[in-house]
């Protein structure tokens, strides 16, 4: 499978296509728009995510509730366009008032470079599109996945581990109950003592014009053994997560199970014992987070990512302006303070993607049915070895 995107954050309408979907997949549209929804909570958020109220619109590939087989094509629309139709229309505008030119690159985002490389003058042209509005329709394509994973009991499930200097208590729940619960937390954690402090260093660094970011896990349960490949090095599973990962915009670093520890330990604190019980392969314990040799071993899939601070501050930094090459602070537009709440489900739904892509990858059909019949197959071979 693969997909595109396409759309500005203060265009029309965010755009995607998804192809090699298989058919008569059920899709619970109101599912996919949970996924959506929850995107736009979290302490944290600026302004703009009281004009959204994110739906996805399926215009292509869906019939009657279910997939055809052909590619799915869905739209969210950006209620703020009505606000920008001039600014961000096709037709060319004249008065520079219209255009809301941005000239004082921000450090940290994608506007310097992205105006040298595509030699833009007006960095609007670069950061309508580098912003993470376009993680909506990414999200909907996760929520797309999660209907095939459903389907084979696979499950994703986030939370936020840090926020700035507070740490959360990491909750080892049942995935339905981890969900339920960081639903109902304004940061997306369990730990309530550390909700309370994370809640007021967000405010604290909204009153100092700063931002924050975080550390996020992911986990995915129901996985059968073997998704992923050793042979080549763009099959291996862990390898793929990690760039959906650091595709997110601002997530800088990724790991799985103990991750960055295994540095330090020695490989007998490590690497996970094999056991054989009643029947089946099974190890002791997960410290590598669901994957050997790129490929999942059947426990479940741990893995954190790193978002850095959102790069506008209200208090900006220091930067050049374009036009007159002088020292000048960096541009202010509207902004988030921290949006590691929403990041995390961001990341959720990228990895079921990935997770779902894989699977179809080994089990690969071009109906559910067929889908199913490989993969029955393939878990009675692995009970018969
Ligand atoms: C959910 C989410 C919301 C974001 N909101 C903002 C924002 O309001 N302002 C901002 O400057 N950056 C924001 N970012 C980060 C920028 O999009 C990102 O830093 C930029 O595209 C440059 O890419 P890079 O940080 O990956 O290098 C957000 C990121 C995510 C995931
Ligand atoms: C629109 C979203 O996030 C945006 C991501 C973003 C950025 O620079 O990445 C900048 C802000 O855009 P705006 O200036 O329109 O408020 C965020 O609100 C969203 O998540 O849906």
């Amino acid at each position: 499978m693969r997909y595109l995107t396409a759309g500005e954050t203060h265009g029309p309408q965010l755009t995607a296509i998804i192809e090699g979907f298989p058919s008569n997949v059920t899709i619970d549209a109101d599912a996919v728009n949970f996924q959506l929804a929850r995107r736009q909570k979290g302490h944290g958020r600026g302004r703009r995510m009281q004009i959204e109220k994110d739906t996805a619109r399926f215009v292509g590939g869906v019939r009657h509730g279910k997939t055809t087989g052909a590619p799915i094509a869905l739209v969210v629309d950006n209620n703020d366009w009505k606000n920008w139709t001039k600014i961000m229309g096709i037709e060319p505008v004249e008065e520079e008032e219209a255009k809301r030119r941005v000239n004082r690159p921000r450090p940290g985002h994608a506007d310097l470079n992205g105006g040298l490389k595509y030699n833009q003058r007006d960095l609007r042209n670069i950061l309508e599109r580098s912003s993470a509005r376009e993680t909506t329709v990414r999200v909907a394509i996760g929520g797309v996945a999660r209907e095939l994973l459903k389907q084979f009991g696979i499950t994703v499930a986030g939370q936020v581990l840090r926020i700035g200097d507070v740490e959360a208590q990491r909750a080892d729940l049942p995935l339905d109950e981890l969900i339920r619960i960081t639903e109902e937390s304004p940061v997306r954690v369990v730990d309530k003592d550390a909700e309370a402090r994370m809640i007021a260093a967000i405010d604290a660094a909204k009153e100092d014009g700063d931002t924050l970011g975080g550390v996020v896990e992911v986990i995915v349960e129901g996985v059968p053994v073997g998704l992923g490949s050793h042979v080549q090095w763009d099959r291996k599973l862990d390898g793929r997560i990690a760039q959906a990962v650091l595709s997110i915009q601002a997530f800088k670093g990724v790991e799985f199970g103990i991750g960055f520890e295994a540095a330090r330990l020695r490989g007998s604190k490590v690497h996970d014992e094999i056991l054989y019980e009643d029947g089946s392969f099974s190890r002791a314990t997960n410290r590598a987070g669901g994957f050997e040799g790129g490929m999942t071993t059947g426990a479940p899939i741990v893995v954190r990512g790193v978002m850095k601070p959102i790069s506008t501050l209200y208090k900006p930094l220091q930067s050049v302006d374009i036009d007159t090459k002088e020292a000048f602070t960096a541009q202010v537009e509207r902004s988030d303070t921290c949006a590691v709440p929403a990041a995390s489900v961001i990341m959720e739904n990228v990895i079921a993607w990935e997770v779902a892509n894989a699977f179809l990858d080994k089990f690969g059909g071009d109906s559910l049915e067929e889908i199913r019949r490989n993969y029955e197959g393939y878990l009675q071979q692995v009970r018969d070895y």
